[in-house]
Order: C-alpha cells, then structure tokens, then sequence
C-alpha cells in the first residue's frame, strides 16, 4: 500500500487538477476563475503505469466514463482531495475505497440526460423505419424503396428497463410521438404521463416494439440482457442500449440480429470501448447494417458538455475551500456555510466509538475554542468540519492529524 499524507493541507497555488478524457474546457474556465493553475488536461484516458505517473500529484482527478479509478490506482494518488466524474455514471470509481481513503467523489447527476433521451428518441424512429439497413445499402449504391418493416412509431409500445432521469424523459418524449410507454425498475416509481409499470422484466419484453435500457452499472445489471431476455423479445423488435456496455451479452445479441429475430438495434456503450479518438473500435456488431453504432455520445453536446464542465468544477471547488460535501455520491454529505474570519479545519476519521470525544478532548486540552463545528457520518466515516480562531488554526491541525482515527484532515486556504 501507498503511504498517503494524513495532512492533505495545501494553498490553492499548490494544487493540482488533472483532467481525463477531454473534458469540457468549461471546467478548467471554472477553475482558473477560482484562482487554480496547475491544471492538467489529457485528451484521452490513461491506464495503467501512465495513468498512476498521471495522477501521483493529482489533488483533484477529473474523468468521464473510460478512465477506471481502481482502489489501487487511487491508493497510489498519495494527494488525492476529491475525484469529480463528468458525467453521470460514476461506475468507473471504486466508490468506497475513495470514502475509505476520505476522498468525495461528486458527479454530474442530470446535465447530460436530456441529450441523451434526444437521442434514444431519434434511434427509436430510426430503427422503427429500418433507416439504419436502408443508408447502408445507398452508400453502397443499391436502391431500396419499400414500405416492408417500415413503421410509424405511433401506436407502438416502448419499454423503459430503469425509469430514472433519463427513462422517464424519453417515456415522456415518446409519448408526445403517441407510443404507449411500459416500464420496469427495482424502485417503485410515478408514473409519468400514461406510462405504466410492468410487474416483471419478461412481461415488459414480450410486450414492447423498442426496448430501451437505462440502469446504471451495477453487479445487478451486468449481462441483465441475454440470449434468454433477447428470446423473450418479440419477433421483429429492437433493442436500444445507451446506458453501460457491461449490461448487454454482445454475443447474444449478434445471434438475435442474425436470426432476424431482432429488426434491428441501437448501441451507444460497449463491454471495452477505446481509450480515445485515436484508438481502434472492434465489435461483432460492425457487420450488422440494421445496427446504428454511436461511440458513447448519448451526453455528448455542446450543452450538456458545457454544463457538466462547470457543474462538475463548481462542486470540486466548493469542497476545496468550503468543505462542503453536498451530492457526493460516496461521502457523508455537509453543507457548510462561509467560515469568514475563521479558519476551517476538515477531519475525515475511521467512524468508531469515541472519536469524536478524541477530536474535542485534543482541541479542549490545546485550549483552543471551538467556533463552529459540523457532523456527518455514514457506517464507515466520519466528516467533521471546525472553524477555529486563526491564531489558533495550526495547533490545531497539528492536534486533529494526531488523532488515532484519522483518514485526513485538512485546513483551507
Ligand atoms: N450513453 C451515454 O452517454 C450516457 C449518458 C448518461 C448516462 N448514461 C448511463 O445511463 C444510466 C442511467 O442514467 P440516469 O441518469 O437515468 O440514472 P438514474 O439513477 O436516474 O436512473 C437509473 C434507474 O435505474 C434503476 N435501476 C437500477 N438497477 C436496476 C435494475 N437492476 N433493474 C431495473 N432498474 C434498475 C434505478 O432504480 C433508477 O431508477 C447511468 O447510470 C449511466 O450509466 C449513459
Ligand atoms: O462522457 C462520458 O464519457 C460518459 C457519458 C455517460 O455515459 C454518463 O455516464 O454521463
């Protein structure tokens, strides 16, 4: 194991951003505007020894979807604050080693969602007209004007596999199209609109012209979609996935393409996708006309890429010099006011009896007086937050550092 500094104290002009994946110039704006500069971009995603070298001094990381957070590459981040994900899926982080090692890890919950249902919105006509077939064979210089396996989406019956942000937009876009919308999700969930909830996953299948997938990835929702689930589909329909790649058995679905038993699919995520523009994409699925291939670009517009830049940014600043945790997706949350006067002090400890009597004998025995003091927890950490007298703040960290069940602590500056 990495040996991590327990005191992450740092000035602003010491700390370091390092971005992935060529994440929307917007976030490295937002951080210069808050007076960051060492700030790093890579256009693609590393791994491996290129990725730990990447990030040794990293104090905030930044990516999207492909670049993986393992816990042994976060381990080797000795300086490692906060991670943020610009995107929504944060599957890519190995979320409880970073709250093990007192690192939030915040996202962008919703910016990209309306791009993405856009999307899924126009593949759902597309496949329902056979367009996808009909292109290829007229860039090929063939000719096919036929109604066969051409339908109006109205009047057809869409199912939504994870009634979320997304599920529920698009179910109300296709309903503005007249599709009649079925669902199914582990939660129970309203309704939207006329859409109605299916009581199991097969029902849903055997029932829908267009199947679209919108859970996250979870050990629950690998391979969810199989040779079975395919069989369960009804003749002639289609299969959209724009949320993981690990959710859909890619060698199921060729045979369900090949035997004409699906129409035709939409696939925006894949099991392994390439590090960046520059990489190579290898799929069964190239040879399938009736396939619409997309390179993970359901969040990819200019508005949801510029929004998730600052949202993202916003959040990392506010926790690096307020503190405030508000909408990690791992981490006890606390919204903290301004700390105007005094010094802050941020402690992450291991959550057991008799910390926090820990923390405030130190304070109490050092004589320094406690201004304002905030509590979060969760079954394994603790986040406490102190303001102090400035004068005092040094004494202060020194004492919080030295308390055995310290992960971190902190000052801002
Ligand atoms: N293609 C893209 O560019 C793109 C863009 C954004 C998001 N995504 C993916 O889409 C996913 C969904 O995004 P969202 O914002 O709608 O998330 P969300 O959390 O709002 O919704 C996900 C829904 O799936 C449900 N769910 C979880 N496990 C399930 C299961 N086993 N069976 C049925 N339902 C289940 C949840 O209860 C929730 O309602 C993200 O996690 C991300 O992986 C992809
Ligand atoms: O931009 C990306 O790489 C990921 C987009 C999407 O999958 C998300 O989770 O928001």
């Amino acid at each position: 194991m990495i040996q991590k500094s327990i005191d992450s104290s740092a000035a602003k002009s010491e700390l370091q951003a390092v971005l992935f994946e060529g994440i929307h110039p917007s976030a490295v704006e937002a951080l210069e505007q808050a007076g960051y500069t060492r700030i790093v971009t890579h256009a693609k995603s590393l791994s491996g020894d290129e990725l730990l070298a990447a990030i040794a001094d990293a104090h905030f990381v930044g990516v999207r979807s492909r670049t993986q957070l393992t816990a042994e590459v976060l381990q080797h981040a000795r300086q490692l604050v906060a991670v943020g994900c610009f995107c929504i899926g944060t599957n890519q982080v190995d979320l409880k080693e970073a709250m093990r090692l007192g690192v939030p890890v915040f996202n962008a919950p919703f910016s990209n969602t309306r791009s993405v249902a856009e999307l899924v919105l126009a593949q759902i006509i597309m496949l329902m007209r056979g367009i996808p077939e009909k292109n290829a064979v007229l860039h090929r210089g063939g000719w096919v004007k036929s109604a066969a396996d051409s339908f109006e989406v109205r009047g057809k019956t869409l199912g939504i596999i994870g009634y979320g942000h997304i599920g529920t937009q698009i179910g109300v876009l296709a309903e503005q199209l007249g599709m009649r919308v079925i669902f199914t999700d582990i939660e129970a969930k309203l309704p939207l609109g006329n859409a109605q909830p299916m009581s199991s996953l097969e029902a849903l299948l055997s029932a829908a012209d267009v199947v679209t997938l919108h859970v996250p990835e979870t050990p629950q929702t690998a391979l969810m979609i199989g040779a079975a689930q395919l069989a369960a589909m009804k003749p002639g329909s289609h299969l959209i996935n724009a949320s993981r790649g690990s959710v859909v058995d890619i060698e199921a679905l060729t045979v369900a393409l090949e035997s004409r038993h699906l129409h035709g699919a939409a696939i925006d995520v894949f099991p392994i996708e390439p590090q960046g523009n520059d990489s190579v994409f290898v799929s069964p699925l190239t040879r399938f006309d009736n396939v619409i291939l997309t390179p993970h670009i359901g969040g990819s517009t200019l508005e949801a890429q510029i929004n998730i830049g600052t949202e993202v940014a916003a959040k990392l600043i506010r926790y690096s010099s307020n503190g405030s945790t508000t909408s990690a997706v791992n981490f006890p949350e606390v919204a903290l006011p301004a700390h105007t006067g005094r010094s802050r002090l941020l402690h992450i400890h291991h959550n057991v009896p008799g910390v926090m009597a820990h923390v405030n004998e130190r304070l109490s025995e050092a004589g320094i007086n406690i201004a304002a003091q905030y509590l979060s927890t969760n079954e394994e950490v603790g986040y406490v937050v102190i303001d102090v007298d400035s004068a005092a703040s040094q004494v202060a960290l020194d004492e919080l550092c030295a308390v055995p069940e310290t992960i971190r602590c902190r000052i801002l500056y």
